[in-house]
């Protein structure tokens, strides 16, 4: 307990462990003491952006993102992202990672094209620098990790999910999910086409790309862009009927597999990282890139009128 509090100050446990913790022991119907271990203990942090609920009977964590009206993947949301991740990687208990969004209708809408409008050189290669590493810490780590996509995901949302082990969808046609950048004028770096091509394979990714696919749910299921479609009501069940399946396998075996996997992709970006904070700075401050943002933007606000 005392490294789950110091991982997660603000914890507040649930369940019956504070109970145990005051008491200890319940009385059997013979009359006996017994010491009493609670049938769940479950460690809930909260900051800014997410909700981190741990359960340390399972292992499995469950991060929901709310950050209103859409999770866009501001700096500040990034970092604290990526901060909760490392948390969670370091803590010996937890072994997965469901990850999902407390706001209706989207998952996430990818990055928040706020940072990347109007702001300097400076601002830009420090989101970028942030970018990076939420994808380096969910797409490297060692833990299961299961996206239950309970709403629409374009772009970084889909490259979050795309980070994780297994997707589950929402079933509802309204929502989508694709790398959609070449629609706001913008290219998808080449770690966002490597993860997409190591899920859906090199023909289908040339075409999402160079159109900008958002597919819905159920062709994403058909790209295998998304492993399940379920009932919405039944994402976050499903992900968790889902992670038992991967914690049935030792820890050691799996976390090489996955390692073996994704390390070359992992290594191409380690390897041109600045090369790459560069390239993004240099291409999203071009006047003519700028003005794509600000067009899309614009459009973005008028479908709702
Ligand atoms: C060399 C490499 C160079 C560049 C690489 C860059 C890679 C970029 C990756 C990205 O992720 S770019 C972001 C792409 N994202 C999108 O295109 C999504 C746009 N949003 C939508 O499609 C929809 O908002 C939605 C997610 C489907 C949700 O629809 P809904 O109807 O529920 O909400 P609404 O559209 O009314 O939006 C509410 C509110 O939020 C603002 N918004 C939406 N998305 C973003 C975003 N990504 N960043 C910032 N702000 C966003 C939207 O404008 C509305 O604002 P308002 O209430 O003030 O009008």
């Amino acid at each position: 307990m005392a490294t789950l509090l110091k991982l997660f100050p603000t914890c507040t446990w649930t369940g019956r462990l504070a109970h145990l913790s005051r008491k200890g022991w319940a009385q059997s119907r013979s009359g006996r003491l017994l010491p009493c271990f609670p049938a769940s203990q479950r460690c809930a942090s909260t900051t800014s952006y997410l909700t981190v609920e741990m359960d340390d009977n399972t292992g499995v964590a469950v991060v929901t993102m709310k950050s209103p009206p859409v999770n866009s993947l501001s700096l500040d949301f990034l970092t604290e992202f990526s901060i909760s991740i490392e948390k969670l990687e370091m803590d010996r208990k937890c072994r997965g990672v469901i990850l999902t969004s407390g706001l209706p209708k989207v998952f996430s809408a990818g990055l928040d094209i706020m940072e990347m409008y109007g702001k300097g050189p400076e601002h830009c290669a420090e989101f970028w620098r942030a970018v990076q590493e939420m994808w380096l810490k969910l797409y490297g780590s060692n833990m299961i990790t299961i996206a239950a996509v309970n709403g629409s995901s374009p772009a970084g949302g889909c490259l979050m999910a795309m980070a994780c082990d297994y997707r589950i969808m929402a079933d509802n046609p309204k929502y989508s999910i694709g790398l959609n950048e070449t629609l706001l004028g913008i290219v998808a770096p080449f770690w966002f086409k490597d993860t997409m091509m190591n899920t859906i394979g090199f023909r289908a990714t040339e075409l999402a790309l160079q159109l900008g696919l958002l597919h819905n749910a159920p062709n994403a299921l058909r790209v295998g862009l998304v492993d399940e479609l379920v009932p919405e009501k039944e994402v976050l069940s499903a992900a968790s009927t889902a992670i038992s399946k991967w914690l049935a396998i030792p820890d050691h075996a799996r976390q090489i597999t996955k390692s073996m996997m994704r390390k070359p992709t992992i290594d191409r970006l380690l390897s041109h990282r600045d090369q790459d904070i560069n390239n993004f700075v240099s291409f999203i401050t071009k006047d003519s890139i700028q003005k794509s943002l600000q067009v899309y933007m614009e459009r973005l606000k008028q479908r709702k009128t």
